[in-house]
């Protein structure tokens, strides 16, 4: 069937690449034609065969072999390699670069080496990561490997994508956990990314104020955006359209080299307005992270800064991919290198391969520095190997190529041009798949819109006359081409299939459709909202965006208002609540515990309880303690929470002398041992105290995901044996790290419990409406998560102590009051009118069943009012919408994952 195409190439510099398909080399680009791929894939076979594993041959039969020791000639892998190919290939593990010209068998070289360390070193694939740059190397890396490994089915398990896909994916799956606040290390040379997003962000979010369905902002997206801010701006009102475009452009560009690890000092040296360009920056920050978004560069940048500032994220990524493989070395910016260097720095089984002269993409924030000095010097001890013959072009190619190389004087010039002294292929016109001379018919024309109907006359004649559509190519230049001949095509009814040129993700179309997939999955995309607003046409011009901007802004400044209102009630209940809980706690009637050894050396005063603000005829009193209960009840949940998903849990014995993690498969059996142990059921060596303090730590969604939870735990250093009698460190953290807050938000969580425990079981109404007007969703995960990432906003003054907790200034419990007081589970409510102000498609999507405001307030026609009622908003992207089939969309397919 795809002989039955006609091919259409896009641009000159992909002409030159197609090109390769006419050498008989085995290149595995997918898209050619079957005349051409059966061509392909016969030399292909004879040079590039499948492996098999030496665990392989073993299983077959031949066990008798040593594992450990292969005997390399009977490696499939290294058949046809030559000498240099063959000795990076076998390299003792290690960082080592490889350094060869174009067509020296780099990426084969690449594939084989993993082959090899799949063979050798008993490794898993899914701890190879195989690195490159574009999607479509990708593409054909996979297919590579796959050709390569394919008798194994290895390579499905190998992790093989591009620097952004990768970053993506790690990303997504750092935020699908709460991340503690600032951890104790920052991000040398990267953007203070982070410090741009305002802490009521971070307090909702998490860390970089970012959920884990962020969406993924194209260059159109990040443009828009730009130019959304700098025609705001007051400074930009003088400027004409062309010039506002080359600001946007400009903007941008710096962005993303500040992004991609370059200094705003150094780029804008001597510049009057770099501080304009740093505000854009910081309004761009912000609009990005307010619509749940990020761009490129973020992706990288951001993946890189969680792994630099906490140690337990990169760890975990280390320990996950042992073997690092780059491609393209030459290509990778700072930020990218870091990115290698961060993973590989520790077990050192780093290999990439590159070539210095083939580096073009320093416009981009590439840095050929990063292959030439930078390796060696990160990596001292790495090996070197060049390859120097070149399998693809003709000797006059190599010759031209050698000699233009030689004028830059570069110290790696000799790559190449040692390159010269290789094969030279036949070549041969006869022999190409288009099966002869070239011939040509000259077609003049004034419009290219008359030429794309005279090439498809062209094309249909010629296959009228018996000639196959596969042997016909049309070749053009610019982008606005296609449409012409797309169209003159079609008229002539010849099928055809498109190379290079807009990718389909690029289409109009296709963006309008992903726009509005992008919206479903995350509500607060402002610019997917705008785009298709008025897609298909309703009537919404530019004035009526400004006016439904204007009326979002002052609806959300409403409900700003009034959230406002609701905390500071909140907060005033929260403190009565806590109180009553502290009060609680003091009253319970559990048996002291056991003095320590030190406590009883130096016999000091039991700390005074704190003051009561219950009354002491409290029902409480007159119920089995305190504690017990809790500990029933926290069973009761947990045994609930494991029904529905995995969870993580840490108990914190009463007097602070024993703590566990563990997730909820274990967690009921242990509660109950541990209570059965209480008390009375003596147990010489464990203090055998009811838990006093629980808390889920998260939920989880696998298994998996509670195991690599637990294990984070673990690593916090536990509870000493010997600890003061009081409560306040159970946990030995280390001081400024990442998990200070931990005993106060325990602390502050067990108030809370206990306080909802009073309040049920006194029956006294107001204490319930109390108790749920502050905790309206608790749940110990949710209490604990709010706690947790209210606590991120660790730069926000926290209010003073409220008198009824009555401690003293600058007490640990004084912060805990503070905490109580100032860090919520308020959290529910919004904070701050400012996200809530920015996010036109938020406002939107609050809006109950899509009520649009008067008419008069949006100055709108009466038919663009109408058809705003079936725009874009709540009703149209409601999960209910999606539901009932108004909209159809396969949940999982939205940009889920790239
Ligand atoms: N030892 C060899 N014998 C025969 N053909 C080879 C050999 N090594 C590589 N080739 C062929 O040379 C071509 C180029 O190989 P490859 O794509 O691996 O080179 P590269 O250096 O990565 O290219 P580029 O410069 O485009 O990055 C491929 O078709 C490959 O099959």
């Amino acid at each position: 069937m795809f002989s039955r195409h006609l091919t259409i190439f896009f641009g000159a510099s992909r002409l030159l690449r197609r090109a390769k398909f006419l050498e008989p080399s085995g290149s595995t680009e997918r898209r050619t034609s079957k005349s051409f791929r059966s061509y392909a894939g016969a030399f292909r076979k004879s040079t590039e065969k499948p492996f098999r594993t030496f665990a392989a041959a073993r299983d077959a039969g031949d066990a008798s072999r040593p594992r450990q020791q292969p005997d390399h000639d009977t490696q499939i892998y290294l058949q046809g390699l030559n000498p240099e190919q063959r000795e990076a290939v076998l390299a003792p593990v290690g960082p080592m670069r490889v350094l060869a010209g174009p067509g020296s068998g780099k990426t084969r070289v690449l594939t084989c080496r993993v082959a090899h360390l799949l063979s050798t070193e008993e490794v898993d694939p899914s701890q190879i990561l195989c690195i490159t740059f574009t999607n479509k190397a990708a593409g054909e890396l996979k297919e590579r490997l796959s050709t390569l490994l394919g008798e194994q089915g290895q390579h499905r398990k190998l992790a093989v994508g591009t620097f952004h896909s990768l970053a993506a994916r790690m990303l997504r799956q750092m935020l699908r956990k709460p991340m503690p606040p600032e951890g104790p290390q920052r991000a040398p040379g990267m953007s203070g990314i982070s410090e741009l997003i305002p802490s009521d962000l971070i307090k909702q979010r998490g860390y970089f104020g970012l959920e884990s369905n962020f969406t993924i902002y194209d260059g159109d997206d990040s443009t828009k955006l730009i130019k959304r801010i700098v025609s705001e701006d007051k400074d930009s009102q003088h400027l004409d359209t062309q010039e506002l475009r080359q600001t946007v452009s400009r903007v941008q560009k710096v962005i993303s080299l500040v992004k991609g690890g370059a200094q705003f000092r150094d780029l804008l040296k001597s510049h009057e307005k770099a501080w304009w360009y740093e505000e854009i920056f910081r309004k761009y920050e912000l609009g990005l992270r307010q619509a749940n978004a990020v761009d490129f560069d973020d992706l990288l940048s951001i993946t890189v800064a969680v792994m630099q500032r906490w140690p337990a994220e990169l760890e975990r990524w280390r320990h996950r991919f042992q073997h690092v493989l780059v491609d393209e070395f030459q290509d990778t910016s700072k930020v990218q290198f870091e990115m290698v260097r961060l993973l590989a720095e520790k077990h050192g089984s780093l290999f990439v391969v590159g070539d210095p002269n083939q580096a073009i993409y320093s416009w981009r924030g590439a840095e050929v520095a990063n292959i030439r000095d930078r390796f060696q010097q990160s990596f001292n001890h790495a090996s070197e190997y060049r390859l120097q013959r070149n399998y693809r072009s003709m000797r006059s190619i190599q010759v031209v190529a050698a000699s233009a190389i030689a004028m830059r004087r570069s110290e790696m010039a000799n790559i190449v041009a040692a390159g010269c002294g290789g094969e030279q292929r036949a070549y041969d016109g006869d022999a190409s798949p288009a099966g002869g001379r070239w011939r040509g018919v000259a077609i003049g024309a004034l419009q290219f819109g008359g030429e794309a109907e005279q090439v498809a006359a062209e094309v249909r004649r010629l296959w009228d006359a018996g000639e196959e559509l596969s042997s016909m190519a049309v070749l053009f230049r610019t982008n606005r081409q296609v449409y012409a001949l797309e169209k003159a095509l079609l008229q002539e009814g010849v099928p055809a299939v498109w190379f290079g040129g807009m990718s389909l993700a690029d289409r109009v179309e296709v963006k309008d459709v992903l726009a509005y997939l992008r919206l479903l999955v995350n509500g607060n995309d402002d610019a997917a909202l705008l785009r298709v607003i008025n897609v298909p046409p309703r009537g919404i011009g530019p004035k009526a965006l400004e006016s439904l901007q204007q009326w979002a802004v002052r609806t959300a400044e409403a409900a700003a208002e009034e959230a406002a209102a609701v905390k500071k009630e909140t907060e005033a209940a929260e403190v009565e609540v806590v109180s009553a809980g502290t009060a609680a706690l003091a009253e319970d009637p559990l048996p002291a515990p056991p003095p320590s050894p030190e406590a009883a050396t130096h016999s000091k005063p039991p700390p005074a309880p704190p003051p009561a603000s219950l009354s002491t005829s409290s029902p409480v009193s007159a119920l089995p303690p305190l504690a017990e209960r809790m500990a029933d009840w926290f069973v009761d949940e947990t045994a609930a929470c494991h029904a529905s998903a995995s969870a993580v849990y840490l108990l914190i014995n009463s007097d602070g002398s024993r703590s566990y993690v563990g997730s909820t498969l274990d967690l009921p059996r242990r509660l109950r041992q541990h209570n059965r142990e209480a008390p009375g059921g003596a147990k010489a060596t464990a203090p055998g105290r009811p838990w006093r303090i629980a808390m889920v730590l998260r939920g989880c969604e696998s298994k998996e995901d509670a195991l690599s939870v637990e294990a984070t735990w673990k690593g916090v250093k536990r509870v000493p044996r010997k600890l003061p009698s009081s409560v306040s460190d159970p946990l030995q953290l280390p001081q400024g790290s990442v998990w200070a807050d931990v005993p106060v938000l325990l602390r502050r969580n067990m108030q809370l419990a206990v306080a909802r425990q009073v309040a049920l079981d006194s029956g006294d109404q107001r204490k319930v409406d109390l108790w749920q007007r502050v905790t309206p969703d608790w749940t110990p995960n949710n209490v604990v998560l709010s706690s947790v990432s209210a606590s991120a906003a660790a730069s926000s003054p926290a209010p003073p102590a409220p008198a009824s907790l009555g401690v003293e200034p600058g007490s640990r419990d004084q912060s805990a009051a503070q905490s109580a007081a100032g860090r919520s589970p308020a959290a529910a409510f919004p904070t701050d009118a400012e996200p809530l102000q920015r996010s036109l498609a938020a406002t939107l999507a609050r809006l109950p069943g899509g009520v649009l405001p008067p008419k008069k307030d949006l100055g709108l026609t009466a038919p663009a009012y109408k058809s705003l009622g079936l725009a874009p908003s709540p009703s149209y992207f409601s999960p209910r919408a999606v539901g009932e089939g108004i909209v159809k969309v396969p949940k999982r397919a939205v940009l889920g994952e790239i």
